[in-house]
Formats: structure tokens, C-alpha cells, sequence
């Protein structure tokens, strides 16, 4: 008899299990057939805004306070916009509502003429890309990671390989590519990772894409893994990246690598991060959360600003105007 009743118990803890699992938040459908996105879209031509943001309110739960509360703004194809605040502002939430990770509670948004909400969360999410700080691989060879539907041409994830700088500019392109075991510093990246061996067959190096990359990529540091990500943006030439950028965990030089390939790859797609123009988020100072979207010359110049006072608590303050100074004189001539 004690033994039917455990049973039952069992039986019923299943069930209730079942039932939890029941009310756990579906994830919206992944392609909704009536309504397909074109094959080119999102268009980084044209010349309308690509992203637009209208009245955005963003909860994680009815009944908690909103973590992006009425927020409109509108980008253009090539624009580089950095998305500041403080801790807990809500940039991580307004990035992955992008991406429809997080669903608004109210508001819209709209890339290149369609409201995301509208189509399915594949047609959404392989067209933008986004590097978190810790972006992860699957297990696999670097190749699959690089070009998971084998898409691309061999020669194109490694030409990415390249643009990303996870070649050295001096290092024929010939190599095995070999993960190191432990995460290494960018300077050690390119002898540690890719031998320089030549093929027999003749002195031009090949490039073997066949390296073995372990669950979660944790064979490489996490730049490396960033930079992957990002020769993964460069290979699907992605309209819209979201960059997420790290900023301690990663060593100078592949943050330099980082924020070269930023600057000189990625120039036809809207890029949030490095910026020409910043959105500053800021929580509880204020009830609009985008308080200031602005050059960063003009937003460093104002008395009272959110991005003058973060910039002064940096203590370095006089550097970090002088830059703001500098790219402002740069985007003038450029313009
Ligand atoms: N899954 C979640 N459930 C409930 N609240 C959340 C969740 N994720 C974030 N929040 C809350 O939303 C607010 C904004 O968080 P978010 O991570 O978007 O800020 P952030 O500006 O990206 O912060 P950080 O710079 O620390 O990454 C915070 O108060 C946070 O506690």
C-alpha cells in the first residue's frame, strides 16, 4: 500500500510539473508563414530610418515598476550609436527587446518599415546580430560556428577570420587552426592558436577551418569569442549589429583589435556601440529614460548632463573631453 501511494504521489508531482511547464511564457513562433520577411530586408540602403523606437515601455512582470518607460528614437543605416548609462538603466533590456528576447508592454518597433512584432522571432533574429559581452560558441569546428547552415564559401569565413584580425597582418594565411586549451591574450592569439604551416603542395598557405571548439566556445578567451561573433556578423553581412562591449574582463590588445574591426569593418551596417551618437539611459533621475541622445562633444559640454557627470566620476575627465573634442573636429572634416 505504501508503495501504490508514493507512486501516486509521483504520479501527481508529474502532473503538477506538466502543468507548471504549461504556464511558462511560450516563445513567440518562429517563422509565421503569412507573414515572411523579404529576403532583402532589413535594406541598409535606403535612406529612411532603419530603426525606429516609438513610446517603449518595457516590464518584466506585470506588477513590477517598467524598466524602459516610454522611450522613442529613430536610427539610420550606418549610424554608430552607443548606448550609455548607469548600472541597471535598462540598456541590456532596450538591446534584447531588439531582438524580442523581452516583449514591450507597450509601444512599437520598427526596422525598415516593419513592426517586429509582427513576424516570426526567426526572420527577426537571423537578420540582426547581437555580441553579448559573453558571447558563446556551441561545439564544433570553428567553421560551423562561423557558418552554422554551410551558406559561405570557405574562402569567405576565412577572409572574415582575417578582417576580425585573428590572423596576425604578417602571417601567411596558411594554418591548422588550433584553439589554445586555456584562455590567452590577444598577443599570444595568433602564434597559439593558428601554426604556420605550408602545405606540401605548393609554398601558398591554405587555411583549415576544421578547429575543435568546445561547449560554449570556453577553449577561447572571451575576446576571441567576441571576435568569432563578430566575423560570424561580417560572413551573413548583418544590416543591424548589437555590440555589447566588455569592458574590464578583456586585455588592451584584443580590445584594440576589437575596436579597430568596429571602426573599419562594419561601416554600411547600423552598429550600436562605438558611437557618433550616444542615448543615455538613466533610471531614476528622470521619468523619460532616454535623457540625452547626443554627439558626445555636445553631450560632454552639458553642465548638468548624465553623460558629463559619468565622465567626471571616471576621473579622467579632461582626456575624455579632449576625445569628445577631437572626433567632433574628425566628423566636421569628414562631413
Ligand atoms: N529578467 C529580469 N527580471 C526582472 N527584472 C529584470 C530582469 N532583467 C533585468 N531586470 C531589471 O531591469 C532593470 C534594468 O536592467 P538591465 O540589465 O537592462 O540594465 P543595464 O543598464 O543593462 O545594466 P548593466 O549595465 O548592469 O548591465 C534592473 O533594475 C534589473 O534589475
Amino acid at each position: 500500500m505504501a508503495f501504490t501511494l508514493s507512486a501516486l504521489e509521483l504520479d501527481l508531482n508529474s502532473v503538477e510539473r506538466l502543468i507548471e511547464y504549461l504556464d511558462v511564457p511560450q516563445e513567440p513562433p518562429a517563422i509565421i508563414e503569412t507573414k515572411r520577411a523579404p529576403a532583402y530586408w532589413p535594406s541598409s540602403s535606403s535612406n529612411t530610418d532603419l530603426l525606429v523606437v516609438e513610446n517603449l515601455e518595457v516590464k518584466y512582470a506585470p506588477e513590477l515598476p517598467s524598466v524602459i518607460n516610454d522611450v522613442s528614437f529613430s536610427l539610420k543605416a550606418g549610424e554608430r550609436i552607443g548606448l550609455l548609462g548607469r548600472t541597471g538603466s535598462g540598456k541590456s533590456t532596450l538591446a534584447t527587446s531588439l531582438m524580442r528576447f523581452v516583449e514591450p508592454t507597450n509601444g512599437r518597433i520598427t526596422i525598415d518599415g516593419i513592426d517586429i512584432s509582427t513576424i516570426g522571432v526567426y526572420d527577426l533574429r537571423s537578420k540582426i546580430t547581437f555580441i553579448p559581452q559573453d558571447a558563446t560558441l556551441f561545439s564544433g569546428t570553428l567553421r560551423e560556428n562561423l557558418d552554422p547552415f554551410g551558406d559561405h564559401s570557405d574562402g569567405e569565413c576565412t577572409e572574415a577570420l582575417r578582417r576580425v584580425r585573428m590572423f596576425a597582418d604578417d602571417t601567411p594565411p596558411t594554418q591548422s587552426i588550433r584553439p589554445s586549451r586555456t584562455p590567452s591574450r590577444a598577443s599570444s592569439m595568433h602564434s597559439e592558436h593558428f601554426s604556420t604551416a605550408t602545405t606540401n603542395i605548393d609554398s601558398k598557405p591554405s587555411i583549415s577551418l576544421d578547429a575543435q571548439v568546445s561547449a560554449g566556445g570556453t577553449n577561447f578567451s572571451q575576446g576571441q569569442r567576441q571576435l568569432i561573433a563578430m566575423a560570424r556578423a561580417l560572413i551573413r553581412r548583418s544590416p543591424i549589429i548589437i555590440f555589447d562591449e566588455a569592458t574590464s574582463s578583456i586585455d588592451f590588445e584584443t580590445d584594440s583589435i576589437i575596436q579597430a574591426t568596429i571602426r573599419e569593418e562594419f561601416s554600411g551596417s547600423l552598429l550600436l556601440t562605438d558611437y557618433d551618437r550616444l542615448i543615455i539611459l538613466d533610471k531614476g533621475k528622470v521619468e523619460k529614460h532616454i535623457v540625452e541622445f547626443d554627439t558626445p562633444w555636445n553631450l560632454i559640454q552639458k553642465e548638468d548632463g548624465v553623460f558629463r557627470s559619468m565622465c567626471m566620476k571616471t576621473g579622467t575627465f579632461s582626456e575624455l573631453e579632449d576625445a569628445a573634442k577631437a572626433a567632433s573636429l574628425t566628423q566636421s572634416l569628414q562631413t
